[in-house]
């Protein structure tokens, strides 16, 4: 199956493109295009619909590997195998002989492992966070808004499919909630921009009693179906509950175990990378890492407690943001792929640097650590279509897999996993 695409000039989604940039550029002010920042400059290059963009520039690492040309060559969107200055560095154990990781000189601590994950994994995850994760206890962009069934979204949609059945079954909650209590206001959709005190150690005592009202039913919200809602579902929380409105951890609520499903993974992508040579150019270290560079533990002391599933639509974006929530600032942050491919943006410490443009596949994990890049300004300015991987689509004879597939054809999962507390430090909680 193919969705349509803005790449070719018949396709009607180009047109419809055409159509909308010349109504919209017949307005736009060049002063305004003068302001943006680097970073906002090159988000907007990346998620223009027209003309597409031209992804020469966005590093694409999966052309140099000859396993992956069945997934590369599929659809029209490939970006450049040398387009970024990196260098490779072999992955450490015996399971990884072989295997590669990138660095960048220019942003110590980032680590891209392009195809870290298997097939069968990926599609372990990819159930997993559908069928698993995005539903009770866990908590998920839907659940302020509407009464999700017990079993979660996923398992309700595929029974409604199973029985034919399509009922508008799914309450919206503002209209169940009869006592007037406080609330603070959280728009449904894409998450908002909120700027956050970064956390540390020393405001810790400050952020665990920051007052934290629960986010306010949405009134618009109607009567509606687990099959209208699926494409809604934007992100699930992982581990630690989060306060969206003041975007701090709140601990007061508790923890949800982190799944071994996603936290081994992230493990064995942290104790294979070779963190001597990852930092091993890396100047004046010691001042930015406080006392003494934390790495050297990380294989051992490296332990996810908190993250978020990130559901993305092709039309789906996430703006330029710094995730420094977490206590710990330099800790290893690992991001997994999984489905159609994006544009992944990151900079430096203000959208002021130019970002690097990275193309990441289905299965590629990219290490966000130390203090250049931990705290670094990064988003996804556009998600790929036609880019699922043919392990998704050809010999997978499993029939409940289909569902799986029809939703992936048009979608990016993203299992974004933190660690909020830095060896040694005890919360109290
Ligand atoms: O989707 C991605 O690759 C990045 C997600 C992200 O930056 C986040 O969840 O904070
Ligand atoms: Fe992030």
């Amino acid at each position: 199956m193919t969705v349509p695409t803005t790449q070719n000039p018949s396709d009607p989604a180009y047109k419809k493109a055409k159509r909308q940039y010349l109504k919209t550029t017949h307005n736009r002010l060049e002063q305004l295009e003068a302001e943006w920042t680097p970073f906002r400059a090159a988000e907007k290059k990346y998620k223009a619909k027209f003309p597409p963009p031209d992804l020469t520039n966005v590093l694409d690492v999966a052309l140099l590997d000859e396993s992956r040309v069945e997934e590369t060559k599929r659809g029209s969107w490939r970006g450049g195998a040398n387009a970024v200055e990196c260098h490779s560095v072999d992955l450490l154990g015996q399971e990884s002989r072989g295997r590669k990781a990138y660095v960048f000189p220019s942003i110590p601590g980032l680590v891209l492992l392009p195809s870290f994950v298997s097939p069968d994994d990926q599609r372990r995850l990819v159930r997993w966070s559908l069928r698993d994760h995005a539903r009770h206890p866990n908590e998920t962009n839907l659940d302020t808004h509407y009464i999700l069934p017990e079993e979660g979204l996923w398992k309700s949609y595929i029974s409604s499919g199973e029985t034919g059945h399509h009922e508008e079954d799914i309450q919206p909650r503002a209209s169940t909630s009869s006592s007037p209590i406080a609330h603070i206001n959280i728009p449904p959709g894409p998450r908002q921009l909120i700027s956050n005190e970064p956390a540390s150690t020393q405001n810790f005592a400050k952020i665990v009693t920051a007052p934290t009202l629960p986010a306010a039913p949405s009134l618009n919200a109607k009567v509606t179906s687990a099959a209208s809602l699926i494409p809604k579902l934007r992100w699930a929380n992982i581990g630690w509950y989060y306060h969206w409105g003041n975007k701090q951890y709140d601990f007061a609520r508790g923890k949800i175990n982190v799944s071994s499903v996603y936290s081994e993974v992230c493990k064995s992508a942290v104790k294979t990378i070779p963190w001597e040579e990852v930092f091993s150019e890396e100047k004046n270290s010691s001042v930015e890492w406080g006392d003494e560079p934390d790495w050297k533990d990380w294989q051992d002391s490296y332990e996810p407690d908190a993250g978020i599933v990130n559901f993305y639509q092709t039309r789906d974006t996430l703006m330029a943001h710094v995730d420094r929530s977490e206590v710990c600032a330099t800790s290893p942050l690992v991001s997994i792929s999984l489905g159609c491919a994006a544009v992944f943006l990151i900079g430096g410490s203000t959208r002021d640097t130019e970002p690097m443009p990275i193309l990441l596949r289905s299965g590629d994990v990219v290490v966000m650590s130390g203090p250049r890049c931990r705290r670094a300004y990064h988003g996804v300015p556009r998600i790929l279509e036609n880019t699922l991987p043919p392990h998704f689509i050809h010999g997978v004879q499993d029939k409940e897999w289909e569902p799986y597939e029809e939703y992936l054809q048009t979608s990016r999962i993203n299992i974004n996993v933190r660690q909020v507390f830095p060896k040694g430090f005890n919360p109290g909680l």
